[in-house]
C-alpha cells in the first residue's frame, strides 16, 4: 500500500461510545445542562474522535503553513505579484508576520512547508522543503497538477502531519500562503459542492468588481476545461485530452456531489487544486488517521477538506472549523462537511491565523471535560435529584 492509501485506511469514525461516556459526563457536570453551548459539542466530539472521555488536552499545537503558487496568477485574478508568496514565507520564517503574532499568543508552534513556491528557497530553521514543483499550471487552461504531484503533495502534507505529532503536538492546525490560491479553492468548492461559481468567489485579497469578474469567468473556464461542469461541454474544443496527467494511479471513491455528479477526488485535486490544497488534504488526513485532532483554517482549509472528506469520509470527525472567513466560498465548504465555525471575525487573510484563534476555545471545552466538579463530587443539588 503506498502512504496515502495506508493513512486513508487507518482513519476511523467518531466512537459511539466515547461520545456516548462525553455526553454523559457533560450533562454531570456543575452546570446547567447545555450551558456552554457549542462547547459541549467541540468536547464530545473531540472525544469521539479520541475514542475516549474525557478527550486528551489538544496541546501542545502545531501550525503548518503550507505555501505555493499557481499557475492560474497569470489570467489577472489576483491584485498581488507572484512574488509575494516567498517573499511571505520569509516573513513567517522572521517571525514577522500576523501569523507569527498569533501563535506566540496561543502557544502553538510554526513549520513552513514549500510544496510548490515558484522560486528556490534556501534552508531555514522552521522550513521543510518538500518542493513538488514550482508552481501549478495554470487550472483554467487544463490540469492545475500531474497525478505524480498531487499524490506527492498529499503525501508531503502527511509526513508534516506524522513528524509534529512525533514531535509531540496533540493538535494540528492548518495554514496556507499563495497568491491566487483563493481561485483553485472556489473551483474546488464548486467541483466538490455543485455550487455555481459566482455565489462561491470572492474578493480574495481584495479585488476590484472588474476582476472579481473575471476571477468568477476564469473558475468557469476551469471547470469547464477539465470537464467539471457537470459535462454539458465535455469535449468541447477548449477541452484537453485526458491524459495520465489526469488520471490519478491511486485508488479514490467517487463521489456524488450536491449536483449529483460523480466527483473523483484525486482527478478533481489535479484538476483546479494547488500544491498547497493537496498537501493540506495530507496533513488533515494525516492528522485524522493518528486522531490528532485538526484546526482548519480558512478558505484554502475548507475547500482542501472537502478533498480530504472526498477520499475519507471519516475525517470529517477528526476536524474543528476554527473560523469562517470572509470568503463567500467558505461557507459552502462548512455547510458541505457539516463543519460549524468557532470564530467568526470577518478574517480573509489565511496563513492559519483564524485557527490559531480558535485554539483556545478548544482547549477550554476539553479542560471542562477535565477539571469541573460534578453534582455528585461538589455536593451541588442537581434540578433533576
Ligand atoms: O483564509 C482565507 O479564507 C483567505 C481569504 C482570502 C485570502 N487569503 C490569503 O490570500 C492569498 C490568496 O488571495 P488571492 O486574492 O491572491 O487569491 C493566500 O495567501 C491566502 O492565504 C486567505
Ligand atoms: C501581504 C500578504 C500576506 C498574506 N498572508 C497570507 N496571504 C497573504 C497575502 C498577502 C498579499
Amino acid at each position: 500500500m503506498t502512504i496515502l492509501e495506508q493513512t486513508v485506511a487507518a482513519i476511523r469514525p467518531a466512537d459511539p461510545a466515547a461520545l456516548a461516556a462525553a455526553r454523559a459526563h457533560q450533562d454531570s457536570l456543575t452546570k446547567p445542562r447545555g450551558a456552554l453551548g457549542v462547547l459541549e459539542e467541540v468536547a464530545v466530539r473531540l472525544a469521539g474522535a479520541a475514542a475516549v472521555s474525557p478527550p486528551p488536552l489538544p496541546a501542545p499545537a502545531a501550525l503548518a503553513i503550507f505555501a505555493a503558487d499557481h499557475g492560474v496568477h497569470a489570467q489577472g485574478v489576483s491584485p498581488w505579484p507572484q512574488e509575494v508568496t516567498v517573499q511571505m514565507v520569509g516573513n513567517f520564517l522572521a517571525g514577522g508576520a500576523v501569523v507569527n503574532a498569533f501563535a506566540a499568543q496561543v502557544g502553538a508552534s510554526v513549520t513552513v512547508v514549500d510544496v510548490g513556491v515558484a522560486a528556490d528557497l534556501h534552508p531555514s530553521p522552521g522550513l521543510t522543503v518538500s518542493k513538488v514543483a514550482y508552481g501549478t499550471a495554470d487550472l483554467s487552461r487544463g490540469p492545475a497538477m500531474t497525478a505524480g504531484q498531487v499524490v506527492a503533495a498529499l503525501e508531503a502534507g502527511i509526513a508534516v502531519a506524522r513528524e509534529l505529532v512525533g514531535q509531540g503536538a496533540r493538535c494540528l492546525i492548518t495554514g496556507d500562503m499563495g497568491i491566487a490560491n483563493t481561485t483553485a479553492s472556489a473551483a474546488l468548492i464548486c467541483a466538490f459542492t455543485g455550487q455555481d461559481a459566482a455565489g462561491v468567489t470572492g474578493r480574495g485579497t481584495g479585488i476590484d468588481d472588474e476582476t472579481l469578474t473575471r476571477k468568477v469567468e476564469t473558475v468557469r473556464r476551469a471547470l469547464r476545461v477539465n470537464g467539471l461542469d457537470g459535462g454539458a461541454e465535455n469535449g468541447s474544443a477548449d477541452a484537453p485530452e485526458r491524459t495520465s496527467a489526469a488520471s490519478p494511479a491511486a485508488p479514490e471513491r467517487e463521489q456524488a456531489s450536491a449536483a449529483g455528479r460523480a466527483v473523483p477526488p484525486l482527478e478533481t485535486l489535479a484538476a483546479v487544486g494547488g500544491l498547497e490544497h493537496a498537501a493540506i488534504a495530507g496533513f488533515i488526513l494525516g492528522g485524522a488517521a493518528l486522531r490528532v485532532p485538526v484546526i482548519l483554517d480558512g478558505v484554502i482549509a475548507g475547500s482542501a477538506a472537502l478533498a480530504a472528506a472526498a477520499l475519507a469520509p471519516d475525517v470529517v470527525d477528526h476536524c474543528v472549523a476554527g473560523h469562517r472567513s470572509a470568503e463567500p466560498g467558505h461557507r459552502a465548504a462548512l455547510e458541505h462537511l457539516d463543519l460549524r465555525p468557532l470564530v467568526e471575525l470577518e478574517l480573509r487573510l489565511g496563513e492559519g491565523t483564524g485557527g490559531l484563534l480558535a485554539h483556545p476555545l478548544v482547549c477550554a471545552a476539553v479542560r471542562v471535560m477535565h477539571e469541573v466538579a460534578t453534582f455528585d463530587s461538589a455536593g451541588v443539588t442537581d434540578k433533576e435529584a
